[in-house]
């Protein structure tokens, strides 16, 4: 073969293509007050803990590749929209540095530098209105307003971050980006960077866990295993969960529900109730709430409740996974995931506390559940008095401990006597015995005894008996503080017949 002698200025030196090089002049930024002042409260790990950044990383991904996809779908020119949509992770731990790529939709140099002081400045919601009173198209409004301070967590781990991205907007140069966090970031053009981001996190000494493949695999499967994008770490796939919440609740199969209900209640039980709903008034919801079909285990009877609860969810990332704020102490027996947009995705679990928004989310579901319990004792009666026989003393502890007489009420709902108007074992509602009552009978008459036989011999009960006035018999000791803390239902004071006795004293 001749040698082919290629002159001079021909000559190239091959750039491996996959390793992307900073190649423009670089210039060098002060970060605006406002993000070093947000830095600066990130970095102090305002998280509770570090390991949340990969969330907060891979949530970016995600959504970067979300607004690709919907991008591409309202018809916009982008380049190399056929690329496989996917978030990759890599760790090195010679290097002590974890990679986190997407092939999503990229930033230009602009957005890079206006993200950042942007969410710093005002956060999202406040930043969507000034983005509309601009009039912006909606994708570009949405997706820096999706994008949360999340970037930041990096810094906590980190002494120096890279960023590579590539925007799929039509003619757009690639950049780099570098900082340390300590106050600037340079900003140079960059070649051979495929389209999306790369964010390379330079881990200080002591965050070297998170170059640790298994850690970082533990931290993906309890974050981020619902993402909607295949997330490949070191090669190989990472998340395999379908978000079965966001799905619609008429789609899905009971044995889909009895697979998930096992996955996140950590049972071999099945559920007896499935609640699958979502609402967007008063705020964003989709619950996924399961009721247990054995009997409560110890960890639900004691108050500091189950080691699984409901798990609260932000857009398909764990925020929580036992939120016990999210629902009254007496509901920790449900198992499932509520998934809130409205949550912001907080910087500290502490801050999840109760703000306007959990307290709000907090009644929905509590009203809710509710009525979904009330449904299920018309609807499947049989399977109510069972689920009831096992757990309704929760239903008495949330009215002793609720401070809501609408809450007490609805709970009250849900409770079932013996009564003197129906034979031992069959049981009457409130509700029930309200629509039999007296006309002009003004109490709901209740009589507390260790058992029926006891109730039926005591001298208070011959005395209400000749007027004719149902009873309800009350053999639990503390069912005497429910009623008492009930006070009164549907407008009917709650009446203790030995009281009543005492009153009147008649001699009993
Ligand atoms: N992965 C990913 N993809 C996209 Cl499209 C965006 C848009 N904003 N962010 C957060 C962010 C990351 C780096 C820097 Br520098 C600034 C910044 F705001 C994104 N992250």
């Amino acid at each position: 073969e001749p040698e082919i002698i290629l002159p001079e200025s021909e000559k190239v030196t091959y750039q491996a293509k996959s390793q992307p090089r900073a190649s423009g002049p670089s210039e060098s930024h002060e970060f605006q007050a406002e993000t070093r002042q947000l830095l600066n409260i990130v970095a102090k790990s305002l998280y509770s803990e570090k390991e949340v950044f990969i969330r907060e990383l891979i949530s970016n991904a995600s959504d970067a590749i979300e607004k690709m996809r919907f991008m591409t779908r309202s018809g916009q020119t982008l380049s190399g929209a056929d690329r496989p949509l996917e978030i990759r992770i890599d760790t090195d731990k010679v290097g002590r540095t974890i990679t986190i790529h997407d092939s999503g939709l990229g930033m230009t140099k602009e957005e890079m530098m206006t993200n950042l002081g942007t969410i710093a400045r005002s956060g999202s919601k406040a930043f969507i209105q000034e983005m509309s009173e601009k009039n912006q198209t909606v994708d570009s409004k949405e997706i820096i307003g999706q994008f949360g301070v999340g970037f930041y967590s990096a810094f906590m781990v980190s002494d120096k971050i890279e960023v590579f991205s590539q925007s799929s907007l039509p003619d757009q140069p690639a950049h780099h980006w570098e900082s340390d966090g300590s106050g600037t970031y340079t900003i140079r053009e960059a070649q051979n960077v495929s389209e999306g981001t790369k964010i390379v996190i330079h881990l200080k000494p002591d965050c070297a866990e998170f170059a640790d493949e298994t850690n970082v695999r533990e931290i993906v499967k309890k974050y981020s295993s619902f993402v909607g994008s295949d997330l490949i770490l070191n090669g190989t796939k990472a998340n395999e969960l379908r978000p079965l919440w966001l799905m619609d609740p008429k789609e899905v199969e009971p044995d889909t529900h009895e697979d998930f209900y096992r996955y996140i209640g950590n049972t071999f039980d099945k559920p007896r109730f499935t609640y699958h709903f979502r609402t967007d008034a008063p705020i964003d919801i989709r619950a996924l709430l399961y009721v247990p079909e054995s009997r409560p285990g110890l960890f639900e009877t004691n108050r500091e409740g189950a080691d699984v609860g409901v798990a609260l969810y932000c857009r398909k990332v764990l925020i929580k996974s036992k939120a016990e704020n999210i629902v009254p102490k007496w509901m920790r027996f449900v198992k499932g995931v509520v998934d809130s947009e409205d949550i912001p995705l907080n910087l500290s679990r502490e801050l999840l506390q109760d703000s306007a928004q959990i307290r709000k989310l907090r009644t929905v579901l509590t009203n809710k559940f509710l009525r979904f319990i009330q449904e299920r004792a018309r609807k499947e009666t049989k399977s109510f008095l069972e689920f009831y026989k096992d757990y309704g003393f929760f239903f008495k502890e949330g009215i002793i401990t609720s401070n809501e007489q609408y809450e007490k009420e609805e709970l009250a709902k849900i409770l079932r006597f013996e009564s003197s108007k129906q034979p031992a074992g069959e049981l009457v509602s409130l509700p029930e015995y309200c629509d039999r009552m007296n006309a002009g009978q003004r109490d709901i008459y209740y009589l507390s005894a260790p058992s029926r036989q006891l109730a039926e011999n005591s001298p208070y009960f011959e005395a209400l008996k000749k007027r004719d006035v149902e009873i309800l018999f009350c053999y639990e000791s503390y069912d005497e503080l429910v009623l008492m803390q009930l006070q009164q239902f549907d407008k009917k004071s709650m009446t203790s017949v030995e009281k009543e006795m005492r009153m009147d004293n008649t001699p009993p």
